[in-house]
């Protein structure tokens, strides 16, 4: 088994509704994105996935939230934009891109200390 990875970033604002702390203010982020596919074969030049396909998906799903407010987003607007609902938009948004290897997790790092990984399992 093969585990590919790519990262990535945006920047964005949110504030955390009912947080009772700083976090329900308005405040921004350079989030980082972190994305595992696992891939058992791999392809007649021995590539699972494509670095440059696997980037250009998730540049594209990034782009949705970047230099935005996240709370205006539909995704978030019953919920909050945490780490985890990011990571798990980011994964629903990307899965179905990803074609004979399996999306395994979507990480997002909120700060340089700390970070939320959303898989199916
Ligand atoms: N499980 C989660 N906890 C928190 C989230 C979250 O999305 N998921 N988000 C926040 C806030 O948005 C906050 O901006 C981030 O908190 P924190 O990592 O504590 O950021 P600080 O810069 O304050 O970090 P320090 O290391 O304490 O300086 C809160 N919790
Ligand atoms: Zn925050």
């Amino acid at each position: 088994m093969f585990e590919i990875c790519v990262e990535s970033d945006f920047c964005a604002a949110h504030r955390l509704n009912n947080y009772r702390g700083a976090c329900e203010n308005l405040h921004g982020h350079n989030f980082k994105v972190e994305v595992v596919v696992r891939c058992k074969k791999l392809n007649q030049i021995y590539i699972g996935i494509d670095f440059k396909e696997l980037k250009k998906y998730l540049k594209e799903i990034l782009s949705t939230l970047d230099h935005r407010y996240l709370n205006e987003i539909d995704y978030f607007s019953k919920t909050n934009p945490t780490s985890e609902m990011i990571a798990k938009y980011i994964f629903e948004t990307l899965k179905p891109h990803i074609k004979d290897c399996m999306l395994y997790s979507v990480s997002v790092y909120e700060t340089s200390t700390s970070k939320v990984t959303y898989t199916e399992d």
